[in-house]
């Protein structure tokens, strides 16, 4: 079984971390991880029963895989705490927004292996959506066991590199802005008289269920729409409420501006 090293054990590690472990792909015994923050180790030591290290670099050397899992900014300079010895023959996964496998080519010795990914926090609970993309060092090989550990936490897709912004502005970022929009969903239901606990439940389990039916019937997400919209019912009161505040063109501005923000950090 695959030896895994998180190099930053931040949210997105625990995240996949838990994820691995609750699917049984990769053990807790074959986690190994370091972390600068005593709290970050302290909750992979404690709650996922991780090895934690005194250092990147024995975290790295204990593992068959590392995953970079550091902010962009910091990426360049947690990568030289790490030997040339210790990166050899690895294959590394970097799940950091904007940093192209050129730079993280650059950072490791010609013989480490590079996958980029864009994961989502779902893989919480089994339903993250990450796109891969590969290097030409990495094997078939690498890119299937990338896919099957990433299959165990939800949806894969292979892109072009050229992709991995737009990946990163849409399914990277994208939980935050719906759990924005459940938010003020059950905001609008406490307005109209729910109890807060109710309208929560009740946006969440819609967001979910309609999610499930783009993907489960293959329909266009317009016609779903229209099956729901009756002549001059409720939901097109709705519809026109949201047309004349422009959601649809945030939606749109959203996605375009997180991911003009990831390509200004593949240049930090
Ligand atoms: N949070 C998310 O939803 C997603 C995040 N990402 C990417 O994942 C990466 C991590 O993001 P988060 O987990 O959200 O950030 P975070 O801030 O929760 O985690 C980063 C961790 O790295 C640690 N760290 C900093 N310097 C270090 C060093 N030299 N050695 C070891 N650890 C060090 C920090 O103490 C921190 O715990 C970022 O590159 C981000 O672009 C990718 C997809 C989704
Ligand atoms: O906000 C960020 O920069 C990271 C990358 C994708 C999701 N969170």
């Amino acid at each position: 079984m695959v030896r895994l090293a998180f190099v930053g054990a931040g949210q997105m590690a625990e995240a996949l971390a838990k994820g691995f472990i609750a699917k049984k792909v990769v053990p807790s015994s074959h986690i190994n991880a370091f972390d600068i923050s005593d709290a970050r180790r302290r909750v992979f030591r404690e709650e996922l029963k991780a090895t934690v290290h005194d250092s990147n670099d024995s975290a790295v050397a204990s593992s068959d895989v590392a995953i970079l899992a550091v902010k962009p900014q910091y990426l360049s300079a947690t990568a030289q705490t790490v030997t040339p010895a210790s990166w050899e023959n690895k294959l590394v996964l970097s799940i950091a927004a904007g940093v192209t496998i050129d730079t993280l080519k650059s950072l490791l010795p010609a013989s480490a292996r590079v996958v980029r990914i864009m994961p989502n926090t779902p893989c919480l609970v089994g339903e993250s959506a990450s796109a891969i993309a590969t290097s030409e060092e990495a094997t078939s090989e690498d890119e299937e066991l990338v896919r099957r550990l990433f299959a165990t936490v939800g949806t894969t897709i292979s892109v072009d590199e050229g992709l991995i912004d737009a990946v990163t502005g849409l399914s990277g970022s994208g939980p935050a802005y719906i759990f924005l929009m459940i938010e003020a969903l059950s905001d609008g239901g406490v307005r109209s008289g729910l109890p807060r606990g109710v309208a929560t439940k009740l946006a969440a389990q819609t967001v979910m269920g309609a999610a499930k039916m783009v993907l489960e019937t293959g329909k266009h997400p317009g016609e779903l729409k229209d099956m729901v919209t009756s002549p001059a019912g409720t939901t097109i009161a709705g519809i026109a409420a949201l047309e004349e505040h422009g959601a649809r063109a945030a939606f749109i501005d959203a996605v375009t501006k997180a991911t003009q923000r990831s390509k200004e950090l593949s240049k930090l």
